[in-house]
């Protein structure tokens, strides 16, 4: 009878848990040699590791769908095999199994090991993504300069084209083989919600306002700064924005800045002038973290993790990454840090991961995941706000005691981290706007890149230096595209991170609705316990509980919204809606007069 079935089936699950945790850790090791060597050996190991694993998963599923899992009692028993259920790519056979492997890993390779020609030193052509041409996109202010390595970038990425169409058609045949339509609904599947792609529009919809003010006043500086070929009411040049994708805007603050009276609260200089290393950026942000009363790094997490770009010659990927190995002791972090801000936020961003690891390492294999995918990218950011206030930095020390705490450098800190927060969500929303098109059908191969930049146009209003073509295929210059890494994960992370880190500030008796002397964006609940128990306990449920539960467990709130986000930023809206009325600014932009055919 079933009664006797779901005891034969709780014995089972807690074997395949193990036996899972195992090969997930067999393959983590073989993708980590992979990705911080590569080489053809490393290559080579990968795949047969990446494919043996496949086999055995495949045979495992076997047994498991043999249960009448549908009909359990048990709730916990049923998530269990109903997440087991759904096989993956390892649902492929064999040989397409590791075609579709092989092309995600040379697609990542041809990024992480592109070099393009310095502008200035025209012979000098072993510019690498990190640091070399991260570096000139920040610090440049010469357009020319920007869009020649803009569009070198593009040139050498793009060669992946060829390799992407046939992972859209693998990625699919895995897709229907486990029952789903394509891809882009095997994506969506793990957010639990037959609606969710409309509960993003609707909150896209809600925070587009706010963009629209930031993109306006940001285009009024960079006139002032780079002339006519910013347009007065068109989209923005998407070179001149100090990243190379234009998914945050953080490293033109300096000359876009709303006070340029104020503090420049330059925390790099003050890194740097203190002697900053990568290990020391990491050590502060486990400090952050067991303040809260949430865990240390493990002993391993040192010894193993690569945290600075490493010196004798060999190819990595650079792209910053966190790693679990399954034994509930080894966790890493590869990241090729630079000495900057941005990197000590990418830090947190990091090791907010790990953290999420730690927290839920307890339990079984198949619940050792985020909520959903948000809720593991945004542990970090929820830490970051508070670290990025004006009162913490002074505290650590990378702000002078003597900077006033006035109203023009609050405003100027808030607006620098509008540059990374309100900016980035329309990016975190087309890229896979894009790639679902792509997944579904709607975009086919001859029109990726034309459609790549309708979505550019239309939704984040910036355009290309120059006119494009179907021979390019700008998608490719982002990493998550040629990596096969879902992108909404970011977008829901952006919005949840103010929901967390309104529900912490509340705990932490940081922030106070009605007492305006605790606005939101100036709460740090560093040494915060209580807020850091409550934290702990969400992260704890990895993806044992619907996330619905596991935001209610924080929040009291059960569905993903837009008012921590708003709220967070209303003395910046403020001021920017008078600002663009005061110079008279065009809100949103035309058209592109940039072709692309
Ligand atoms: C730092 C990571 C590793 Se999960 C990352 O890819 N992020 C973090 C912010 C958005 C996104 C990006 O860089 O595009
Ligand atoms: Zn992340």
């Amino acid at each position: 009878a079933i009664e006797e079935e779901e005891i034969r089936a709780r014995a089972y699950i807690q074997l395949l848990n193990e036996k899972t945790a195992k090969r997930a850790n067999e393959a983590s090791i073989a993708n980590w040699n992979y990705a911080s060597n590569i080489t053809d050996e490393n290559l080579k190991k990968q795949l047969e590791v990446s494919a043996r694993v496949a086999k055995e998963t495949k045979e495992d599923w076997l047994e498991t769908i043999k249960f009448n899992w549908k009909s359990f009692s048990d709730p916990d028993l049923y998530r269990q095999f109903k997440k087991y259920s759904i096989l993956g790519t390892a649902a492929l056979p064999e040989d397409k199994y590791t075609k579709l492997d092989k092309i995600i890993s040379d697609m990542q390779t041809i990024y992480s090991t592109a070099k393009i020609c310095d502008f200035k030193t025209k012979d000098k052509c072993d510019l690498a993504l990190e640091p070399e041409i991260t570096n000139i996109l920040i610090k440049s202010r010469d357009a020319e300069e920007l869009k020649q390595i803009w569009l070198q970038w593009r040139n050498k990425t793009a060669a992946a084209k060829d390799l992407f169409k046939d992972y859209v058609s693998l990625s699919n045949e895995a897709a229907t083989l486990n029952n789903f339509t394509d891809t882009a609904d095997y994506w969506l599947y793990g957010y639990e919600a037959a609606d969710f792609k409309d509960q993003v529009k609707k909150l896209w919809e809600q925070l587009r306002p706010l963009y629209l003010q930031i993109h306006a006043y940001v285009r009024t500086k960079l006139r002032e700064r780079y002339g006519d070929i910013v347009s007065e009411k068109g989209p923005i040049p998407a070179h001149l924005l100090g990243n190379m994708w234009a998914q945050t805007w953080g490293h033109i603050f300096d000359f876009t800045m709303p006070s340029p009276g104020a503090q420049k609260l330059d925390v790099t200089e003050e890194m740097v002038k203190q002697g900053y290393t990568p290990e020391k950026m990491f050590k502060l942000s486990e400090e952050f973290f067991t303040s809260l009363n949430l865990s240390a790094m493990t002993d391993l997490f040192w010894e193993r993790s690569i945290l600075e770009k490493p010196k004798d010659g060999r190819e990595l990927i650079c792209h910053a990454s966190a790693w679990d190995f399954y034994d509930q002791k080894d966790f890493r972090i590869k990241q090729c840090t630079r000495v900057d801000f941005t990197d000590l936020i990418t830090a947190h961003h990091e090791m907010g991961h790990i953290q999420y690891y730690l927290q839920y390492k307890s339990q079984p294999q198949v619940f050792r995941e985020g909520a959903n995918d948000g809720f593991h990218e945004a542990v970090g950011d929820v830490m970051s706000l508070s670290v990025s206030t004006t009162k913490h930095l002074k505290k650590i020390g990378l702000i002078g005691a003597d900077v006033p705490d006035n109203d023009d450098n609050d405003l100027n800190n808030l607006y620098k981290i509008g540059l990374d927060k309100i900016v980035f969500l329309p990016f975190g929303y087309l890229m896979d706007l894009w790639r679902w098109d792509v997944f579904e059908g709607k975009t086919s191969p001859e029109d990726y890149n034309c459609n790549w930049w309708k979505y550019r146009n239309e939704i984040q209003g910036i355009e290309p230096p120059v006119d494009r073509s179907e021979k390019d295929f700008d998608p490719a210059a982002k990493y998550h595209i040629v990596a096969d890494v879902p992108y909404l994960r970011y977008f829901v992370s952006y919005v949840i991170q103010f929901q967390f880190h309104r529900a912490a500030c509340e705990i932490a008796g940081e922030y106070d609705a009605s007492d305006p002397k605790k606005p939101l964006h100036k709460c740090d609940i560093y040494q915060s316990t209580a807020a850091g128990n409550a934290i702990g306990k969400m992260l704890q449920l990895g993806s044992s509980r619907p996330w619905p539960d596991a935001m209610q467990a924080l929040t009291g709130q059960r569905e993903m919204d837009a008012s921590g986000l708003l709220e967070y930023f209303k003395p910046l809206q403020k001021y920017l809606e008078e600002e663009n009325k005061k110079n008279n600014a065009f809100i949103g932009w035309e058209a592109s007069t940039k072709k692309c055919s």
